[in-house]
């Protein structure tokens, strides 16, 4: 596991009381002016830089000239950003213009990881590596390449199989809660995904739960440069995660297995369909954490399911079944649990058969329509949580999440 993940630590409930009182202090400390001496966040900043060794990240660089099989785009792209953001840092080079799409996907990949501390991108790339070298030694060669999965990611699985490229979070024992990792390599997928040749692109869960929403850990996970640093950069982070599913140039399709929280039910208004378990909820708690919408939902959910029942959603925070979400439209069918999977994959194959070019087309042009409002709406909603995150409201609810008082 990379150092940034180090406060999931198992159990998360025994590591409470360390992450409460992190968080107190953080606070503390941005209300003073931020100039008490921390011993908690000095001992987390050490933690993180005890990591990967310069020695270590020297040696996974040759260990990629050695690699005997071709990692692919994507995970050539990924290892250009962890080294950039390893050895300079947060992006800061201007972006290339439209017409240099070499230099402009590289950039986007260094640009996506936001503010990735050095050492946990040293980390990263170093742990990336290792997988490389490892999957190249092994067993995958027997099996055709479509059916592959995909290495360079850690957090989700991604798989490409008869025109449909599937996208699967991969943290079914924390009911698949996005962690800043996740975020970023969905980010990546979903670039993978749009340029590759699938028709169709999913998006699912792995277990029972689709996703619990943001990981609140990551509010702990606190930068030497202090808690507004960390809400600026989260607000980077989330509009670059939004952002990439406002432009997703193809049919994407969410597979909602279980239930579904927060940033995992607001993106579902920039899908194409939205195919649920009977057993799926849909629930955007904001107002119980001290925060508000995003995903682009302060736009798209009173447009989807008129005014009056987006604000019981959003602002008073009141869960849905799936047939609820499906009758106001957030969802596109319900299926039985029982029959979920079967049905879902045998509409979604036969989907993947239509002409790929009339069905990219065909979304570009109702995408275009709004496609500018949406990054507004998206910068709009970013930044206002940005301050949200600093909030005494919101810092109570998450240090209530971690010290049990408020199970949803
Ligand atoms: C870059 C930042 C962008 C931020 C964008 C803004 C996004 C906002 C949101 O998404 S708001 C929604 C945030 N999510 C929540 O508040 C959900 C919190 N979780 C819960 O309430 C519950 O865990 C549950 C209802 C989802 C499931 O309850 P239950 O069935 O009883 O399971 P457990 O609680 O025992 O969960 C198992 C295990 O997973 C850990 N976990 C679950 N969800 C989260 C989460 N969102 N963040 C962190 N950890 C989570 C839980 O603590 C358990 O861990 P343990 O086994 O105890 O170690």
């Amino acid at each position: 596991m990379p150092p940034q993940n180090s406060a999931h630590g198992p159990p998360f409930r025994v590591a409470m009381a360390g992450v409460v009182g992190r968080l107190i202090r953080c606070w503390c400390r941005r209300a003073v002016g931020g100039s008490l001496k921390v011993p908690a966040l000095q001992l987390h900043v050490s933690k993180t830089a005890m990591g990967a060794s310069q020695k270590d990240f020297e040696n996974a660089m040759n260990q990629v000239k050695l690699l005997k099989e071709d990692p692919g785009n994507e995970v050539k792209l990924k290892l250009y950003a962890l080294y950039k953001q390893a050895t300079e840092g947060p992006c800061n080079t201007p972006k290339p213009g439209v017409f240099d799409l070499i230099n402009k996907a590289k950039w986007e990949a260094w640009n996506a990881l936001g503010s990735l501390p050095k050492e946990t991108a040293r980390q990263n790339y170093v742990d990336l590596v290792s997988g490389l070298s490892s999957s190249s030694d092994s067993s995958s060669q027997g099996k055709p390449e479509a059916e592959r999965k995909q290495a360079g990611y850690e957090t989700v699985v991604m798989t490409s199989e008869e025109g449909i490229t599937k996208i699967m979070l991969n943290r079914p024992a924390k009911k698949n809660a996005l962690t800043e990792q996740m975020y970023q390599e969905i980010i990546l997928a979903l670039e993978a995904a749009s340029k590759d040749d699938s028709a169709i692109t999913v998006l699912t869960g792995n277990g029972d739960y689709y996703s619990s929403g943001n990981d609140l850990t990551n509010f702990t996970n606190i930068p030497p440069e202090g808690v507004e640093a960390k809400a600026k950069n989260s607000a980077i982070l989330l509009r670059n995660f939004v952002g990439s599913f406002i432009d997703f140039p193809k049919p994407l399709v969410a597979v909602v297995n279980g239930p579904a929280v927060g940033i995992s039910v607001t993106v579902l208004g920039l899908f194409d369909l939205v195919y649920a378990t009977d057993r799926a909820t849909f629930h955007t708690p904001f107002s119980h954490l001290g925060q508000t919408p995003e995903g682009c939902s302060s736009y798209t959910f009173p447009k989807i399911m008129g005014p009056a029942k987006a604000a019981e959603m959003l602002i008073f925070g009141k869960k849905l079944t799936a047939g609820e979400a499906c009758a106001q439209g957030l969802v596109t069918e319900v299926f039985p649990d029982s029959s979920f999977q079967k049905e879902v994959w045998t509409r979604l194959k036969a989907y993947s058969k239509l002409p790929q070019n009339a069905m990219r087309i065909s979304k570009q042009i109702i995408r275009s329509q709004e496609k500018e409002k949406l990054h507004a709406i998206n910068a709009k909603e970013s930044s206002i949580l940005q301050e949200r995150w600093l909030s005494s409201e919101c810092m109570n609810a998450i240090m209530n999440f971690f010290s049990q008082k408020a199970k949803l």
